[in-house]
């Protein structure tokens, strides 16, 4: 026998979103065009997660876990343009870091597209730096990574060390002796050595103190003047609002509104302390 479609069901397969705008007078650098991601997990998720009903499904020999599929961005859709710093903010969970990852290329769409004019860089929390090396190998091995010449890479080292502000002698310590703040604050230096066609900060900044957020902020300017957009995601939304032109704002997976950072944070301020 058939099952029975809702309407709200319905409405969501007949629903076909507005085709994506571009404006013509302005170079597109990411078109993001009704972009779904879907996380498949393994779990029991659909039963109750009491010891009880764990033991339970034990003892029926029922423990084989499921697989379940978590729709983390529901149809997103905008174009970020050449110069653009783009914050991203939302609750926990709303799909903030799936989307940078998207647009990084690291998910695959479940459907809809990412478009990107040249190669997009994905700076994170977890940005891959070696824990067991010192600072020093890690900009060296960092620069080369992101393609710079063993010349260039000597070239931009001072300034790199400079800007991260490191503890004295710290720098030649590995970085298993650094601090988060430390840690994050190389990664960012390092990144931000080279322009990038697409930069994406995934809280990188969040540890940083007050001097060097004020500094990071005059090196996103000088990224997005050379770089082609810059996205930011972060909870701290005095640091979006100083930084960014843009801000997405995502509940649920669902882009609720793209404008100012003025209009979007002050809308946001007020739905979560509603
Ligand atoms: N690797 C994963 N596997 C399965 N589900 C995931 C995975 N990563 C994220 N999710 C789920 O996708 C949804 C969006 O998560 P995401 O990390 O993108 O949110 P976020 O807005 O960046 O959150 P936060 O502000 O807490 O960092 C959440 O429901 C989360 O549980």
């Amino acid at each position: 026998m058939g099952r029975g479609v809702d309407v709200a069901e319905k409405e969501q397969v007949n629903h076909v979103p507005p085709p994506v705008v571009i404006d013509p007078t302005r170079q597109p650098i990411v078109v993001v065009d009704d972009l779904h991601i879907k996380y498949k997990v393994y779990g029991t998720v659909k039963e109750k997660g009491t010891g009880a009903s764990a033991l339970g499904r034990l003892l029926r020999g029922r423990s084989r876990p499921q697989m379940t599929e978590i729709h983390a961005v529901r149809g997103v859709s905008f174009v970020a343009y050449k110069g653009d710093a783009i914050g991203v903010i939302g609750t926990n969970g709303s799909g903030k870091s799936t989307l940078l990852k998207a647009v990084a290329g690291l998910l695959p769409p479940a459907t809809g597209g990412v478009f990107t004019d040249g190669q997009p860089s994905l700076l994170g929390v977890g940005a891959a730096l070696m824990k067991d090396l010192t600072g020093e190998r890690n900009i060296i091995l960092g620069c080369l990574a992101m393609g710079l010449t063993p010349d260039e890479t000597k070239e931009k080292y001072q300034e790199i060390v400079q800007f991260a502000g490191l503890r004295k002698g710290f720098i030649k310590y590995p970085m298993n002796t650094y601090s988060s703040g430390m840690g994050a604050r190389l990664r960012f230096a390092i990144a931000s050595a080279r322009t990038h066609d697409v930069l994406l900060i995934d809280e990188a900044l969040a540890t940083g103190d007050a001097k060097f957020r004020r500094r990071s902020k005059r090196k996103i300017e000088e990224l997005r003047k050379n770089a082609g957009a810059v996205f930011l995601v972060a909870h701290q939304l005095d640091v979006v609002a100083e930084t960014c032109n843009r801000v997405l704002w995502l509940d649920d997976g669902q882009l609720v509104m793209d404008g100012t950072p003025e209009e979007v944070i002050a809308a946001y301020t007020e739905a979560i302390n509603k």
